[in-house]
């Protein structure tokens, strides 16, 4: 950034839109009656040599925040990629990069939205959807040109938010510090319920450039269900499937315990992947003395009743990286 003061620099700049909701209807290739419907909420951030418009109120660099709200709603109905969140972000920021040669970098997250068919008649329906949780896939990609239009690189990230779950047993907590704070008791039976938050980074890859006129182009490689990879689009289904069947066969230790193994056999099966983070509150479900009726209620076995603690929760977290 050029632009200084005697006492300070603009030493990061980065602007766009926020919010930018987009619903997409995509009417099967074969079959224009049965219909495929994805919800995403978008970020479209940029950045490259727009100190200008900070330093000297210089607006002739700037895409309008309307613009790039524009463009993603415009990508969105030619983006071949529109079903699958990923592939949509980075076609969004190769766009983005490569129409606009002093834009060197773009942000792109996605929220997606859970529209799951209707089952009628133990069918899927063709064209009608419920949201069946407030559970979000997102995806955060930056397209890197700063070393060349012809070097993209994309950086990308990808998890989940929001997936509600609870197991009413086959989970203890013991052995833990003992000293003159502790209250707890240890327990060998309890209630496991946490609000899971997965971020899985990507290898860095390298993108082709678009060589059309509109710098529209995205290609996809070849060995593009490279397993695995960026590319792998069955990888959120099978991160999310670990995530639930270690969360519900595992015989749990802790939360910590049962985030490490979530975490480690998702890097274990996917070779893109280079870390994988879990953010998992520990939702608190305390039994009921019920002593004052006589009924047995505090013994973990016997426990039946209980009182969903909305606040505070125990917030565990940690991040299982693959080594070199
Ligand atoms: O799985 C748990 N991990 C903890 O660190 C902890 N602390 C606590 O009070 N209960 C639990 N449970």
């Amino acid at each position: 950034m050029s632009s200084s003061t005697e006492v300070s620099y603009l030493s990061h700049a980065r602007y766009g839109k926020d919010k930018v909701r987009v619903l997409r209807v995509v009417r099967d290739a074969e079959d224009a009656g049965f219909h495929h419907v994805v919800e995403y909420i978008v970020t479209v951030l940029v950045e490259g040599k727009i100190d200008v418009s900070y330093t000297q109120a210089d607006n002739s660099v700037i895409v309008a925040t309307d613009s790039l709200k524009n463009i993603t709603y415009y990508v969105a109905k030619v983006s071949p990629h529109i079903l699958n969140p990923e592939r949509f972000a980075m076609h969004l920021g190769t766009h983005l990069v490569s129409k606009y040669s002093h834009l060197h970098k773009a942000f792109i997250t996605v929220q997606q939205l859970r529209w799951s068919r209707i089952p009628v008649n133990g069918k899927e329906h063709r064209h009608s959807f419920f949201r069946d949780g407030d559970e979000k896939r997102i995806i955060n990609v930056e397209i890197d040109a700063s070393n060349g239009k012809d070097k993209l690189v994309a950086k990308v990230k990808a998890g989940i938010n929001d997936l509600l779950i609870l197991k009413s047993t086959g989970s203890s907590f013991t052995n833990f510090i003992r000293d003159e704070y502790t209250i707890l008791k240890e327990v060998d039976d309890r209630i496991f319920s946490t609000s899971v938050d997965l971020v899985y980074n990507f290898t860095p890859i390298p993108i082709t450039p678009p060589s059309d006129k509109e710098k529209l182009d995205f290609s996809v490689p070849t060995d593009a269900e490279k397993k695995g990879s960026v590319w792998d689009a069955s990888l959120p289904e099978r991160a999310r499937t670990v995530t639930l069947e270690v969360f519900a066969t595992d015989d749990s230790a802790s939360v910590q315990a049962t985030l490490y193994k979530m975490a480690t056999q998702i890097v274990t099966e996917n070779a893109g992947i280079e870390d994988v983070s879990y953010s998992l509150p520990n939702v608190h479900y305390v039994p009921v003395d019920m002593s004052y009726i006589g009924k047995e209620n505090l013994n973990p076995a016997q426990a039946e009743v209980f009182i969903p603690l909305s606040a505070p929760s125990g917030l565990i977290s940690a991040t299982v990286s693959r080594k070199h």
